[in-house]
């Protein structure tokens, strides 16, 4: 049989009587990088706290490399390396001194060694001297990235590792996280950024209003939506549409001067852009598109609509 290095079974959690993770199963294979996705408010922080044995499930069991993390707490806890959503941080201690104890909560003895290694892949370097309460925000998430590996957990646990932190860093920090998982490394990681989730995981599941609502290969998520299609850029607006062109399923959108073509499967953008010539577009620029994470994420969770739109902050 698999070992998974997560199973979640028919987890149930309610706050003052409001569900907020309904029935969720899944399972997450060794060496695999899994996102989990969904809207603000959705239960995903809830169900890595659950998971992380910090929150109390009303009902189902979590196993970590088929160990209960109840029953078996400091050892699923050893296994487990878990960055927080919320900054948490030992005010009292440097980043040096707390990378250097902090194993020992999980009975691992320090390596400095691996120590260094952290500290030089996430740039702590020059600040290892800097009390926390002086470090940046973006500064602090890189420790806790830190803190989250010290002790070399088999399951590493990203709840939001990059919100807040510049480009240069996030891509930085991915590249660590996929060289860690080449190592060995399961990674659970959930982030607001699609893209992210896009290029970073195998597979994905998508959480809205706690309940599962996809869970599939992200190759597989993206083929739900055949989503190509061809973005004219326009010097002024086209309309009237002639009847033809509605029938190819344009779309003018004022605020962006564009005008949209789906593209059907199997045509190939040269041959719309053939079929357009006899329009004389007043065509400044054009751009091929294809159904991103994100349009299957706002399709899924139905917030296509919605300002908020539980995507970056
Ligand atoms: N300790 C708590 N007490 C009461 N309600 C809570 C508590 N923790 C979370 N909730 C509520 O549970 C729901 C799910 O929250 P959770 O933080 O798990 O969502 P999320 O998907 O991680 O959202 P976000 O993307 O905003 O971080 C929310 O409505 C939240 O207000």
């Amino acid at each position: 049989m698999t070992e998974f290095a997560l199973t979640v079974s028919h987890l149930h959690k309610s706050y003052a009587g409001t569900p907020v993770v309904r029935d969720l199963s899944l399972e997450i294979a060794q060496g695999e990088i899994f996102g989990l996705l969904g809207p603000n408010g959705a239960g995903k922080s809830t169900t890595i706290n659950i998971v992380a044995g910090v929150t109390r499930a009303d009902e189902g069991q979590v196993r970590i490399f088929g160990h209960d993390n109840r029953s078996e707490y400091r050892l699923t806890r050893r296994l487990t390396g878990v960055m927080h959503q919320e900054i948490v941080i030992d005010n009292f201690f440097t980043i040096d001194e707390a990378l250097k104890i902090h194993s020992g909560y999980y009975g691992v003895a320090d390596d400095p060694a691996w120590r260094r290694v952290l500290i030089e892949r996430l740039g702590l370097g020059p600040h290892l001297k800097k009390s926390m309460n002086k470090l940046s925000g973006g500064l602090k998430r890189r420790f806790m990235v830190a803190k989250a590996l010290i002790h070399k957990p088999r399951l590493l646990i990203l709840d939001e590792p990059t919100a807040g932190v510049d480009v240069e860093l996030r891509r930085s920090l991915w590249e660590f996280v996929r060289e860690i998982n080449r190592q060995g490394t399961t990674v659970l990681l959930t982030t607001h950024y699609l893209e992210e989730a896009e290029a970073m995981c195998e597979r994905i599941a998508i959480l809205n209003h706690g309940r599962l609502i996809a869970l599939e290969q992200t190759s597989a998520l993206l083929a739900r939506l055949d989503g190509r299609r061809v973005v004219l850029h326009l010097e002024r607006d086209p309309r009237p549409l002639g009847e033809d062109l509605r029938a190819l399923g344009a779309q003018w959108d004022a605020g962006s001067a564009t005008l949209t073509l789906p593209l059907a499967p199997g045509m190939a953008a040269t041959d719309l852009l053939l079929r357009l010539q006899r329009y004389r577009l007043p065509v400044r620029d054009l751009e091929l598109k294809r159904a991103g994470l994100e349009e299957v994420f706002l399709e899924l969770t139905g917030m296509a609509n919605d300002s908020h739109g539980g995507l970056a902050p």
